[in-house]
């Protein structure tokens, strides 16, 4: 038998999701000379009002991500996999009109909720309150990658899809993050496939790789795009996050200039990629003093080099192993052959190989970064992972 598919409307405005309270709010607010306006008036500023879905009575932004999770058994699922105990503050960034957040405080101490868009900090207030909620909800309105977090020990959040990546750098990284027990996301599929991602795999990438060095990732569930009001384009995907509690004792800018090296080219043996004549004179400039010394055996090694007798067949003469680049592409060859790395490719790399190779280049003088500290390290974690949106 066929059954008709609720609207978009229908669906918004149901009261056990706030539809009612949502289009009662907003008409209370137009009594005071704006909020019908929010629907119907051009207020799409810089993303144009195509960026806009208008349903029920409040406008929903594309461009913020605004996807209700509306599925009560979904929202149910993560409350559950969360693990919540009855003293936990929960951190939720982008509760939007609060459907999760309701459930979340009825399992935790408190929720901290960081929301930009002023029209759901009311909705969501109003909501609470109805509740009797509202001693325990700590609404934060702001930009959820500008904001300082308050306290919290727990994250659950159908976060905006937009702001993955530096808002998972920002969690796992951020300075002023304190730590947390576990972070239960919504995120878009794909995104999820490769944060989850194994060396070998397909989609394995250097987003991954940066997670796995300071924490465990768990698959929970697929989450269809017809649970969410506006229907995304996308599926979705939760995952849980473990802060590691002790992480490799590595200097981390080094480490995601390492990482960003190896990955520019992920399927490449490293020794094609740490060959190139560009990548060898940007590491000639960051690496020390000694590792220029004429170490007594500059010439052809027995290393399974085979191309280094005919300078790899290059025809730039620059590159032959009398000259200082000569001399350094020499080098970084032996090194990538002692630990048998000359012919491995980085997508098929585990973390501690990448790490044994880093040390290995370490010791021999050979750097990634140029030393100079990024006031924050999330700052830093954000360029290290901006190109992975
Ligand atoms: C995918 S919706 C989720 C809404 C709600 N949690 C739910 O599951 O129904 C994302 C929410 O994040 C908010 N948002 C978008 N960008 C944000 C940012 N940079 N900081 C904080 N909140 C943001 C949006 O306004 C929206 O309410």
């Amino acid at each position: 038998m066929l059954h008709r598919r609720k609207s978009l409307s229908d669906r918004l405005l149901n009261p056990s999701f706030g539809g009612q309270f949502l289009s009662r709010c907003l008409r209370k607010k137009s009594s005071r000379g704006y909020g019908d306006d929010v629907c119907r008036k051009s207020k799409a500023g810089k993303h144009g009002e195509q960026d806009e879905e208008k349903e029920g009575r409040v406008r929903l932004l594309k461009s913020r991500g605004q996807h209700l999770l509306t599925n009560p058994r979904v929202l149910d699922s993560i409350v559950r996999t969360s693990d919540i105990k009855p003293d936990d503050t929960v951190l939720e960034i982008g509760p939007g009109t609060g459907n999760l957040t309701l459930k979340l405080l009825e399992a935790a101490r408190r929720v901290v909720a960081v929301e930009i868009d002023n029209r759901m900090v009311e909705i969501l207030r109003k909501r609470a309150a109805e509740r009797g909620f509202q001693d325990r909800l700590n609404i934060v309105s702001g930009d959820a990658l500008k904001t300082k977090f308050p306290e919290f020990n727990l994250v659950v959040a159908n976060i905006p899809y937009g702001i993955s990546s530096p808002l998972l750098a920002k969690l796992v990284y951020g300075v002023n993050v304190n730590p947390f027990r576990s972070a239960t996301l919504l995120l878009q599929k794909e995104f999820a496939r490769r944060l989850l991602a194994k060396p070998g795999d397909s989609e394995f990438n250097r987003l991954a790789v940066n997670m796995k060095l300071v924490a465990e990732l768990e698959f929970v569930m697929d989450v269809s795009k017809r649970d969410f009001v506006p229907c995304p384009k996308v599926d979705s995907s939760v995952i849980k996050i473990y802060p590691k509690s002790e992480i490799p004792d590595v200097d981390l800018e080094e480490w995601w200039a390492f990482t960003r090296t190896c990955f520019s080219k992920k399927n490449k043996t490293l020794g094609a990629t740490l060959k190139q004549k560009r990548k060898l004179m940007e590491l000639m400039k960051l690496s020390k003093a000694e590792v220029f010394a004429d170490d007594g055996n500059p010439e052809c090694h027995d290393d399974g080099d085979e191309e280094c007798d005919s300078d790899e067949g290059s025809s730039d003469s620059s590159l032959n192993s009398g000259t200082g680049i000569g001399l350094f592409r020499t080098k970084i060859v032996r090194i990538l052959g002692s630990g048998g790395f000359l012919e491995k490719r980085p997508s098929k790399l585990s973390n501690d190989e990448l790490l044994q190779l880093l040390s290995l280049l370490n010791g021999a003088g050979i750097y990634f970064h140029d030393g100079t500290k990024k006031k924050d390290t999330c700052e830093a974690a954000f360029a290290a992972c901006d190109d992975l949106l």
